[in-house]
């Protein structure tokens, strides 16, 4: 004999049967019945074991597609692709490949911490032939998610979770990636700051030149900065982390940023700090920026003129507190630069004031050519945390960039090469070796190119030794001229004491 429990799961789904087929004959008769149709569903509920939460394409205002509904639709397609057998693609706006999602009445089945829940894509809306924009006005789209109601819990409090996290990650993985860059304000009014492009460096880590520990050094606190989103929230820090890459020309700083954006898939923001009017602006350009983001300011020292300031400053005051000499000088270049009244209170402001933490998940990098000659106040840890030196080329790096340029791994040259950079200590930036290596024609094979290479090198040698002597030369003549500026002054005033004590003597 069946059971009670038995006799209400065959009831419950004998109705649930019925209430399926009500749902497709009213498909098909939508006018039928419409006053009984409360009493069925409360009916039905009685029996019905299952919950539905529906997702709107479209909800709020401004007919801006719901965030829910995005994030459902990144999330299903990663499953739906390979489960529902009818399928739609759509190009989204700002997608760098075709999204796949389930067809309108397509269901499709997930699985979650051992609960099964059922996903449906459906559509309601209106057979009238009409025109419109918005697809929202004839069509309504939304998910349909189905799932026992003994599993409301898990559902409700951690499975959403898991489908909105999930989808944004997919979603972030498949956009299309920015290179901002702002331009000068007259030109765009009140509108945004900001412009730009397709973000399409094919820098890597793999490709850049660079000693492997150092590079996973790098890689592994990029990765650690990405995933700490609780940690910086524990320690009661804003998200963010400032980089400084300091070396000569040539030695990969821009392509390192490039790698960076490449590995975290981060949108790049590039600041051009002269175009900046004033320390307001630059705020405003720092709250409009995006939540995984680069912010990059090349060049740190060009663009507000630290370097030429600080050289009258050394003249003028040997000691002080250089946080506020430097200020002092921004502020006389406000005068001098009409341009732009950024200063460095308004930059360090920007990097680690209030404002700064508004979104999260920012890095910050600088990068120069002459660190020394940086505002210690700008650079000190905390605003740029980690310090990274891009130098000269050496034998590791020189190994990455000839597998990459000529696909070359090993080579007897490659002994010459190593006593050049290593022994010799000879100094070339990873862009002249890469220059060296690159064949500039079909005809030429890896030995020809890394025998240039090698030429290159001990011609560098020669430049360097040519660049040495003649600077002891120069410091040579200096000192002669120093000695001889000395003994003149020596006899001046040996001359002046004699004439001094004749006229005493006269007076006597
Ligand atoms: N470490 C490197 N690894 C791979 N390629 C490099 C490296 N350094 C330089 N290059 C090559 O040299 C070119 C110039 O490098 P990059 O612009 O990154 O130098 P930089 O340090 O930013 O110079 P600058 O100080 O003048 O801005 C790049 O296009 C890249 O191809
Ligand atoms: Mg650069």
């Amino acid at each position: 004999m069946a059971t009670m429990g038995q006799l209400w799961t065959n009831t419950g789904s004998s109705l649930a049967t019925l209430m399926f087929i009500y749902t497709i004959f009213k498909q098909f008769f939508p006018h039928f019945g419409g006053h009984l149709e409360p009493y069925l569903y409360r009916l039905f509920g009685r029996f019905y074991p299952y919950i539905q939460i529906t997702f709107h394409e479209y909800s709020g205002e401004h007919f801006k597609r719901s965030e829910a509904y995005l994030g459902i639709q990144s999330y299903l397609s990663k499953d739906s692709s390979a489960r529902a057998k009818k399928l739609k693609a759509n190009t989204t706006k700002g997608s760098k490949s075709l999204v796949l999602s389930m067809d309108d009445k397509e269901e499709i089945t997930d699985d979650f911490e051992g609960v099964r829940v059922w996903w449906q894509s459906k559509k309601e809306g209106t057979t009238r032939q009409s025109f419109s924009f918005y697809p929202a006005a004839d069509e309504k789209r939304f998910y349909m998610l189905r799932f026992h109601r003994r599993d409301r819990e898990v559902i409700i409090e951690r499975y959403l979770e898991h489908v909105m996290r999930e989808g944004k990650t997919i979603e972030l993985k498949n956009r299309e990636r920015k290179l901002y860059s702002n331009t000068p304000e007259q030109s765009h009014g009140n509108q945004t700051k900001w412009s730009h492009v397709t973000f399409e460096h094919p820098a890597t880590f793999d490709t850049l030149a660079m000693e492997e520990n150092k590079k996973e050094e790098i890689k592994s606190d990029l990765i650690k900065f990405s995933k700490s989103k609780d940690y910086y929230k524990k320690i009661g820090k804003a998200w963010k982390r400032g980089y400084l890459l300091f070396g000569p020309p040539g030695t990969g700083k821009s392509t390192m940023i490039a790698a960076m954006a490449n590995f975290l898939e981060y949108d790049v923001y590039d600041l051009e700090l002269t175009t900046v009017k004033d320390n307001t602006h630059l705020r405003r350009l720092l709250i409009e920026t995006s939540a995984k983001s680069i912010i990059v300011i090349e060049d740190i020292d060009c663009s507000l003129n630290l370097t030429g300031q600080r050289k009258k400053k050394e003249e003028e005051e040997e000691d002080g507190d250089d946080k506020k000499t430097i200020e002092k000088k921004m502020m006389k270049n406000e005068g001098e630069n009409k341009e732009s009244k950024v200063t460095l209170s308004g930059l360090l402001n920007f990097i680690d004031g209030l404002w700064s933490a508004c979104g999260g998940e920012r890095i910050i990098v600088f990068t120069t050519n002459f660190v020394d000659k940086l505002d210690p106040a700008l650079i000190r840890k905390g605003r740029m945390d980690k310090h990274i030196e891009m130098s000269y080329c050496c034998f590791e790096a020189f190994k990455v960039l000839a597998k990459n340029y000529l696909d070359v791994e090993e080579s007897e040259l490659f002994e010459e090469i190593k006593r050049l950079l290593e022994v010799e200590e000879i100094k070339m930036t990873p862009a002249d070796v890469g220059e060296n290596l690159l064949p500039k024609s079909e005809k030429e094979g890896a030995e020809t190119c890394l025998k240039r290479l090698i030429e290159a090198l001990k011609e560098e040698k020669e430049e360097a030794k040519r660049k040495v002597e003649e600077e002891a030369k120069e410091k040579k003549e200096e000192e002669e001229e120093k000695q001889r500026k000395k003994e003149k002054k020596a006899e001046k005033e040996k001359k002046k004491k004699i004439e001094e004590n004749g006229e005493e003597d006269r007076q006597v």
